[in-house]
């Protein structure tokens, strides 16, 4: 045989063999000395790319997300619930079971959250500070967003917005869902957390949040031309823009009471030692609330409607228990007690959360070696809590991907329900995004119908799951 050609033959499948299984010998090499227990199964792909190919297959190309775990639960069997892979640059651990994410979620001293995009939030975020300077922000925001008190005024605050937003659409007859549910969520946000109404000013944040928020998604380099300088250049403005704002309210304090938003809250709020938040602690909060609140309830509310649309049966029962209480009001606003009154709305609201999967995966990283029921979990590799498979596994939810609020008559079996993450991280915004589904129902039960233009549409699972068209309807008065 000509000695060119079996030189090729020996080492063309030897070099990609090599290359399949790099990552996996490197790694393992690497964790032999002193590490007892072994690895969870899986495969960690190639030099560099890793596991990425095989991801962006089931989520890009197949758009079937949760058969990325199925496929490894079929060939590594399903175990503790742990794989290892390598994915968006670093080795990491996937959590797909119950127990799993309790265990890590409630593991804070050995499970950081850490942000590579620290930057963008700020330094002093709730998102970025850890431990006691995190326990302290998070009473501060939790009394601005997370109290029954609060909750009342924002319910309030929140529906003159809402209930113009649905005229709009019904004037102009033909909309976008997602386009408009991100419109009346930002003019909102804009209100309710820096007392700003509608207008240029509102319209240039909410660009500049696009463009900040585009830079979660990129890779750290900052250098001119890439998402992520484009995301910084993005904050230094929106926080330039708040920085004003928090000058003028400085000069007039006793505007205070009137405004009584989340920048007045957090401006005059104190913990137990007297001490209030610096300036640029009340900024960085205001940057980072935005970024959580912003993306994630537009999302669910377009999946509310899409939903609905899909599911007649539902939202005539909506449709009942919420005429029942517009009969009483006269036209004036819900109040979020009267919310809390509403069973089968607040079902919706939960089954809408639960299968838009908004948070689909939530990240940690080990700061040392963990053994987890025989398997290591190495010191700085990822964990990826893929919290989006616990609400779409057949045995925690029966018929899982059916929208069925009823299914709500009976609570989640424990550890099957992490929507909003879990230990001292849980979202601390999820009363908030709940009340304000809650409310958006109640109008649209209320008063209004409408059709999804592309029911059959395909859906997009990256960088969040929603149908390609953004879920366009039609849209009228009842
Ligand atoms: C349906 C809507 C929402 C979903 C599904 C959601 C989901 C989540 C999840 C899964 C986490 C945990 C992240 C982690 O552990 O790493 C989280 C944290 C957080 N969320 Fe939400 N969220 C929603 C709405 C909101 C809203 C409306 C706000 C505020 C305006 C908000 C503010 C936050 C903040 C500040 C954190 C970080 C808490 C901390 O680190 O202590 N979220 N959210």
């Amino acid at each position: 045989m000509d000695i060119t050609l079996g030189w090729y033959l020996g080492a063309v499948p030897l070099l990609g063999w090599l290359l399949w299984w790099w990552n996996d010998l490197w790694f393992a090499y690497r964790l032999k000395r002193g590490c007892s227990a072994e690895l969870p199964p899986g495969h960690m792909g190639l030099p560099v790319f890793g596991e990425m190919l095989s991801f962006l297959w089931y989520f890009k190309v197949l758009r079937r997300p949760d058969d990325y775990i199925k496929a490894k639960q079929n060939k590594y069997g399903k175990g503790v619930g742990l794989y290892r892979t390598h994915l968006f640059g670093s080795p990491a651990i996937i959590a797909c079971s119950p127990s799993i994410n309790k265990f890590v979620f409630q593991s804070e001293d050995v499970f950081n959250l850490e942000w590579p995009t620290t930057e963008i939030v700020g330094s002093t975020s709730i998102v970025a500070v850890q431990g006691e300077s995190h326990a302290r922000l998070r009473s501060f925001v939790s009394r601005a967003i997370n109290q029954p008190d609060a909750l009342r005024r924002i319910a309030h605050m929140v529906q003159p917005r809402l209930i113009e937003a649905l005229r709009s659409w019904a004037h102009k007859g033909r909309v976008v869902a997602y386009t408009e549910t991100k419109k009346v969520t930002f003019g909102n946000i804009g209100k309710l957390f820096a007392g700003l109404e509608q207008g240029p000013v509102v319209d240039t944040l909410d660009e500049l949040f696009i463009g900040l928020l585009k830079g979660f998604r990129s890779y750290p380099i900052d250098i001119p031309g890439t998402a992520y300088h484009h995301a910084l250049q993005c904050r230094k403005r929106a926080v330039g823009i708040f920085r004003e704002e928090l000058e003028r309210r400085k000069k007039k304090p006793e505007e205070a009471t009137k405004r009584n938003d989340m920048m007045d809250g957090l401006m005059q709020l104190k913990d137990e030692q007297g001490r209030h938040l610096s300036e640029i602690e009340v900024l960085d909060n205001i940057v980072s609330l935005v970024v959580a609140g912003y993306e994630s309830t537009s999302l669910s509310m377009m999946w509310a409607l899409y939903y609905l649309a899909k599911y007649p049966n539902v939202l005539k029962k909506l449709r009942e228990e919420n005429m029942l209480l517009s009969k009483t009001k006269n036209g004036e606003f819900i109040t979020s007690d009267e919310v809390s009154e509403l069973k089968y709305t607040k079902q919706v609201v939960e089954e809408t959360i639960r299968l838009a999967n908004v948070a689909a995966v939530v990240f940690r990283t080990a700061t040392k070696d963990v053994v987890y029921k025989g398997y290591t979990i190495p010191k700085n590799w990822k964990v990826m809590l893929w919290v989006r498979y616990l609400h779409t596994d057949p045995e925690n939810f029966e018929d899982p991907m059916c929208f069925n609020p009823e299914r709500w008559n009976e609570p989640a079996k424990p550890g099957t329900y992490l929507v909003f993450g879990g230990g001292s991280r849980i979202c601390i915004g999820n009363m908030l995004a709940r009340l304000q589904l809650a409310i958006l129902l109640h109008h649209l039960a209320v008063g209004y119908k409408w059709e999804l233009v592309n029911p059959n549409a395909e859906m997009s699972y990256l960088s969040h799951p929603k149908p390609v068209d953004g879920a366009e309807i039609v849209f009228s008065k009842l």
